[in-house]
């Protein structure tokens, strides 16, 4: 049979308001994540045994790598001992923000899923997306704008799209998740906006006011541990975005544009500082 091949898209957090800490050790949350048009592309190959190669060196390719453990994750649950042969050509930076390892393993888990004819539910593919990662269940389940809440598992499908050029760049610092949450700045006792009817009034009846509220609660230690970070949302803003803000966890910051021009002028100016980058049409989705 012919080898797969699909691409697996990246996403930022439209606001990230932590709202309290559970006794496991994560933490409440309250997100709108929006798809980006930046993606890895993941080849799956027919074999008798389960293997990976990744085109980024710095990247295991043995059970660390959420791509294998999405596989083996499905392998156990479904009692299957089919292998696979999987390629990564990996394009969005990791410790970003951006969630790519956690796309790849929502792409792993819903391609094989048909390339092994295993037959497993959305629910029981759930299951396994949050043991995986908190921000799996988005990618396995949406393709464009969602409210999350609980660790970032329950999810809304908001059917909307952002209206506006997304400009991305990720400022060449690797920050890890479990870092960020170990040095953000508590707000607990706040009650947090709803993020939900803001973006809703955003997207659906242009309400640039409501922007004001879309903080990021890792954005002030993030900026204090990385002043370099906190330079790239400055110069977007400089360079005529109407809003910018780091995404997730960092260290990639999106810029908002009204204009092409203004947001491929942006761009030139990231990749002079030999930055990596993306450009995010309006309206964009994951719909393949
Ligand atoms: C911060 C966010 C925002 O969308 O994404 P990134 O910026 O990493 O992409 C997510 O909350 C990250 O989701 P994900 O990257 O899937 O996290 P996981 O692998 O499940 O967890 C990594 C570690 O982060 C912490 N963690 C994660 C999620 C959560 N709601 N509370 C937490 O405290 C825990 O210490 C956990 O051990
Ligand atoms: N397929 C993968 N792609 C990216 N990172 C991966 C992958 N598999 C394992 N990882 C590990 O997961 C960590 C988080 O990666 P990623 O999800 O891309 O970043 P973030 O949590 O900042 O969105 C990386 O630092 C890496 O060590």
């Amino acid at each position: 049979m012919c080898p797969v091949s699909v691409k697996s898209f990246a996403k930022i957090n439209l606001g990230l308001l932590i709202t309290s800490k559970r006794s496991d050790g994560y933490h409440m949350l309250e997100t709108v994540f929006a798809p980006i048009d930046w993606c890895d592309t993941i080849e799956f190959s027919h074999s008798d045994t389960l293997s990976m190669c990744c085109t980024d060196s710095a990247l295991p390719v043995d059970e660390n790598n959420l791509c294998m453990r999405a596989a083996k994750a499905l392998q156990e649950s479904a009692g299957c001992s089919a292998g696979v042969s999987i390629t990564l050509d990996k394009r969005i930076p990791f410790g970003a923000g951006l969630g790519g390892g956690s796309s790849d393993a929502a792409t792993v888990l819903r391609t094989l899923n048909e390339f092994w004819n295993v037959r497993a539910s959305l629910a029981d593919l759930h299951a396994l997306a949050v043991r995986l990662g908190a921000d799996v269940p988005y990618f396995l389940e949406m393709t464009g704008l969602a409210f999350a809440r609980g660790i970032g598992d329950e999810l809304e499908d908001l059917s909307l799209r952002l209206p506006f050029h997304i400009v991305t760049v990720f400022p060449e610092e690797h920050i890890s998740t479990v870092w960020a949450y170990k040095h953000f700045y508590p707000r607990f006792e706040r009650t947090p906006p709803d993020l939900k009817q803001l973006v809703m009034a955003l997207c659906l009846e242009g309400e640039r006011s409501c922007l004001g509220a879309f903080e990021n609660d890792f954005e002030p230690a993030v900026f204090d541990h990385y002043p370099g970070v906190k330079k790239v949302k400055q110069d977007l803003l400089d360079s005529g975005s109407f809003y910018a803000s780091l995404s997730g966890s960092g260290s990639a910051v999106f810029g908002f544009f009204d204009k092409r021009e203004d947001a491929d002028g942006a761009l030139m100016k990231m990749r002079q500082q030999r930055f990596r980058t993306s450009i995010t049409a309006p309206g964009f989705s994951m719909e393949q």
